[in-house]
């Protein structure tokens, strides 16, 4: 089985190495506009993004490592209707309970922790050694960025991004399109198309639907 992956950034070479470390994948590719300035990486970058189509088949999965969580999901729309499948990540490192479910294109990256009851949608980004505890429900194109700890029974809405260190109480409800900064501690729910700050947590804009 190979592996395409759209996107060679810094995310990018995250998704490679916890691949790599699967050892499940016979080839590792990216696709990149910047094709020429990569040359360098241990990943080959042989083509575009637009190029995707060439490199479908049986024996291909892609993975979308794109930071942005709606350029994400433009792109689970064009390769789902491509009917290309999407690989699920998950680093050897990490610790997800076989009670949780993992949607497809999501990433787990290495001393993750995901507990039994959970579940996280289609494309999310579990970064670095965040902690999802028991019976949250995570919606797809969700990032998790490293260091947050989400605590039991937390519902969080498709495509929200939790900065780094962000820590959630339990029973919590974070709407979609959230965003909270780094080091946030969210004690109460937060509305759709909110920017959360601060400890404890506190809206200071509405974020572009
Ligand atoms: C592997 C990886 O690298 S994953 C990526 C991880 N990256 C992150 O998690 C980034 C998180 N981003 C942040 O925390 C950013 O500071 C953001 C998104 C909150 C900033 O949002 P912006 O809309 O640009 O807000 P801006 O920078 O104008 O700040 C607005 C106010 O919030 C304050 N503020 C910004 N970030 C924070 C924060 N994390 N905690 C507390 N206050 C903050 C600012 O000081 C400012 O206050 P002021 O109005 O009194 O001067």
């Amino acid at each position: 089985m190979q592996l395409v992956i759209i996107g060679a950034g810094g995310h990018g070479k995250v998704v490679a190495e916890c691949a790599e470390l699967m050892t499940q994948f016979s080839q590792i590719h990216f696709l990149d506009e910047q094709q020429a300035h990569l040359q360098h990486y241990p990943w080959p970058v042989i083509g575009r993004p637009d190029t995707y189509s060439q490199y479908a088949g049986s024996q291909t999965r892609f993975f979308i490592a794109i930071g942005d969580n709606h350029l994400r999901g433009r792109w689970v729309e064009t390769l789902t209707e491509a009917k290309c499948k999407l690989a699920t990540l998950i680093h050897p490192s990490a610790q997800v309970s076989r009670h949780s479910q993992i949607g497809e294109g999501t990433l787990i990256c290495a001393n993750v922790s995901v507990n039994p009851f959970t579940s996280l949608g289609i494309s999310c980004i579990v970064n670095t050694g965040a902690i999802v505890e028991h019976d949250c429900k995570v919606s797809d194109l969700v990032h998790i960025a490293p260091g947050c700890s989400i605590a039991g029974g937390v519902e969080i809405g498709r495509a929200s991004f939790l900065g780094i260190g962000t820590n959630v109480i339990q029973g919590v409800r974070i709407g979609s399109n959230v965003q909270t900064g780094a080091g946030a501690v969210v004690l109460k729910d937060i509305k759709n198309n909110q920017l959360a700050v601060g400890v404890p947590a506190r809206v200071i804009k509405q974020r572009d639907c």
